[in-house]
């Protein structure tokens, strides 16, 4: 649906002589229809450079960008206006227009096509039953929370029925709890409507909530990409690392390293992966039980990755040698991934 290949930008110095600022450097990338594409990256790694550059707004140096089989690129400013009205955009600010109400703000591309005011009225009705903003249909923007307005900028977004939906930060400026709703939003929009979805985070939970692949950026590049439970589960790329381990920052969780003080004579410390609905069967008892090995559970986490279970386990072993390497064939064999860690 998306494709960007060797895509590079430069933004020009103030000063004469200077080179200027390269934001992008040959990226290339793809977005396939329907999918939820995630692009994590630190501040001025290039993300919203990449986005903007999905629909145009900002214009490459060079390289192409192909949306739904068109060549952007090489498109007049008439052909570019009517081929934006595919692909809608959300906005971590969310750039609603202060002076309109909510019914105004989502009808305003639709006035702007030159649709009909019945039909007007009838998209508008459904979008904001879709959004959950029925009943405050004629406030302004200042009398609504950042949740409630940036679902009043979803659903002006998706007025003209794009096939695209490109989300800058569109999370960013919100609390946790609002996040997470808008984020189940732009989910069921996707699911529903089969809208592919590209959306730029510093945050991994957004790629984990709902992302199905991951792009990870740093300096203008892309670093690492992938499935977000291959890319999670195991990180490539030093950046990747450190998204993640933001991520699980608490104080209770520490790094696997700091558990190698509990191996001894007859123990092993080791690291446990689970992937999937194996995540949730009495595995790890049953092969160890069988095994005649104690264990202890030193750290453990069992989550999901948008419909994916997963664990990460840290686990003591106790017995002899034989029998703990037995045991680790064992869970391997049952489709789990055990790391020794010491
Ligand atoms: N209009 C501009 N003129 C000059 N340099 C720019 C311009 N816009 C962005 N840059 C530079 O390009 C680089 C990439 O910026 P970009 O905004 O794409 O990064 P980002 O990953 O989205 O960062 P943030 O998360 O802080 O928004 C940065 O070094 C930034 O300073």
């Amino acid at each position: 649906m998306i494709r960007i290949q060797q895509l590079s930008k430069r933004y020009p110095s103030q000063g004469k002589g200077a080179e200027g600022m390269l934001a992008l450097d040959h990226i290339d990338l793809h977005i396939a229809k329907g999918e939820i594409y995630g692009i994590i990256g630190h501040s001025g790694a290039g993300k919203s450079t990449l986005l903007r550059s999905m629909n145009l707004l900002e214009s490459p140096t060079s390289g192409t960008v192909i949306v739904d089989d068109v060549e952007l690129t090489t498109l007049s400013t008439a052909a570019l206006q009517k081929q934006r009205s595919k692909i809608g955009m959300i906005f971590q600010h969310f750039n609603l227009l202060s002076s309109a109400t909510v019914y105004d703000n989502i009808a305003f591309p639709l006035e702007l096509v030159g649709t009909p005011k019945q039909a007007i009225k009838e998209k508008v009705d459904q979008l904001l039953a879709l959004v959950g903003l029925e009943d405050h249909r004629n406030k302004y923007p200042a009398q609504l929370s950042g949740g409630q307005k940036q679902r009043v900028g979803i659903a002006r977004a998706l007025a003209n029925d794009p096939k695209v939906l490109l989300c800058d930060e569109a999370t960013s400026a919100l609390d946790p709890q609002t996040t997470n709703s808008i984020l189940d939003l732009l989910l069921k929009i996707n699911k529903e409507f089969g809208i592919t979805i590209a959306l730029i985070t510093h945050e991994m939970h957004v790629i984990q909530r709902i992302c199905d692949r991951v792009a990870v950026i740093h300096g203008g590049r892309i670093v690492e990409e992938g499935n977000v439970v291959d890319v999670f589960l195991k990180p490539k790329h030093a950046v990747t690392r450190e998204f993640i381990m933001e991520e699980s920052q608490s104080d209770e969780v520490q790094p696997w390293s700091a558990f190698k003080t509990q191996a001894g004579e007859g123990s092993q410390v080791v690291k446990i992966n689970y992937l999937g609905d194996v995540t949730y069967e009495p595995v790890l008892h049953h092969v160890l039980n069988t095994a005649g090995i104690s264990f202890a559970i030193l750290q453990g986490t069992i989550s999901k990755m948008k419909d994916t279970p997963y664990g990460q386990l840290v686990v003591r072993l106790d017995g002899d040698v034989a029998k703990l390497n037995g045991a680790l064939n064992a869970l391997q064999e049952r489709g789990l991934e055990v790391e020794v860690i010491a």
